[in-house]
């Protein structure tokens, strides 16, 4: 038999010749069971640690592993991003099958029957600087007000802004020419203008079978805790159910998730009553949301946890009677 001394000094030999090697299984006798002749394996780098229940512990690893897993691919909701913060789209869509109650809404308004329903976000119809404009608008006709709960709207068509757990006038105080700066009202009519060419390009209707309804406002959304119903901006809702005359949503975001504020992110779900699945779409300064306002795009905003979020709702209908004029120039 060879000694264990003599198989290391002919295995130092050989590599020293430069031959690649097999490691070798060697077998030596295992003196702890019967004495003699009986063989064990010895591992390249010593033997395995063993510990007490060494059986027990590795079926309950695997057991909490598979209830993990079993945890996670059966959460009810599973989710998607339709728009990342991060990244900049020209045109980003996703087709939903239009419900059966919008179709039967707006196949009485001629040219405004969407070719697909869905949704689209895009990057390219506003500008970061015209986004800013409008902040800057926003943070100061809101400075005059503000909810004493998480949201605060402003509403520049009938001058509607939230003060403490109620409403004021903007124009009643200071009159409707004095609250926007000319410049200011350029830029909201323009900015208007090119997301109701961009929805009727997207959905493949007339620009002219659109018209802006109520409510079309800006909204400031924080963490503050809810003081009234108005406060609460997260729940689920359809917004055709919310606000009867609207056939297409848009949102334009003014300032950024994850760098502005925490939280805040806008959550499509498949079905209002059980959702399985979302589609979110990461706020960004300048970014515009469309989509058609009926039960097949059930939606919320997740609750802001840290700074403030401002984005403007702009709805259009296709009813001519519901129709809204831009404030005045
Ligand atoms: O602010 C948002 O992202 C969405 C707001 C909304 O759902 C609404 O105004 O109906
Ligand atoms: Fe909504």
């Amino acid at each position: 038999m060879t000694s264990p001394s003599k198989v290391t000094k002919r295995r130092k030999e050989k590599s020293n010749n430069g031959v690649a090697e097999k490691p070798e299984k060697q077998t030596v006798p295992d003196d702890n069971k019967n004495g003699k002749g009986k063989e064990t394996k010895k591992f390249k780098y010593g033997p395995l640690p063993s510990f007490p229940s060494q059986r027990v512990w590795s079926r309950g690893i695997i057991i909490i592993g598979v209830v993990i897993y079993i945890f996670y691919f059966s959460k009810s909701t599973k989710e998607s991003v339709l728009a990342k913060q991060s990244e900049t789209y020209i045109r980003r869509s996703q087709v939903v099958e239009c419900s059966t109650e919008f179709l039967e809404d707006i196949k009485q308004y001629k040219g405004c029957i969407p070719e697909k329903c869905g949704r689209y976000v895009s990057d390219k119809i506003v500008t970061v600087q015209e986004a800013d404009i409008l902040k800057k608008l926003a943070i100061r006709v809101m400075a005059d007000g503000g909810s004493s709960g998480g949201a605060s709207i402003m509403d520049l068509h009938t001058g509607a802004l939230s003060y403490k757990d109620t409403f004021i006038n903007v124009y009643a105080q200071s009159g409707e020419n004095k609250v926007l700066t000319a410049e200011e009202k350029k830029i909201y009519q323009l900015v208007r203008k090119k997301i109701q060419t961009s929805i009727a390009e997207s959905f493949g209707i007339e620009f002219n079978s659109l018209h802006l309804t109520y409510p079309t406002f800006f909204s400031r959304l924080t963490g503050v805790e809810p003081k009234t119903r108005h406060d609460e901006y997260w729940h689920e809702h359809i917004d055709k159910r919310t606000y009867e005359s609207f056939h297409y949503t848009s949102l334009l975001y003014l300032n950024d998730y994850e760098k502005d504020y925490k939280g805040g992110r806008f959550i499509f779900l498949d079905n209002i009553e059980k959702p399985t699945k979302n589609v979110t779409v990461e706020p960004k300064k300048g970014r515009v949301l469309m989509f058609t306002s009926g039960h097949e795009n059930p939606h919320y905003v997740e609750r802001v946890t840290e700074g403030q979020r401002f984005a403007i709702t702009v709805s259009f209908t296709c009813d001519s009677t519901k129709a809204i004029a831009d404030p005045k120039m």
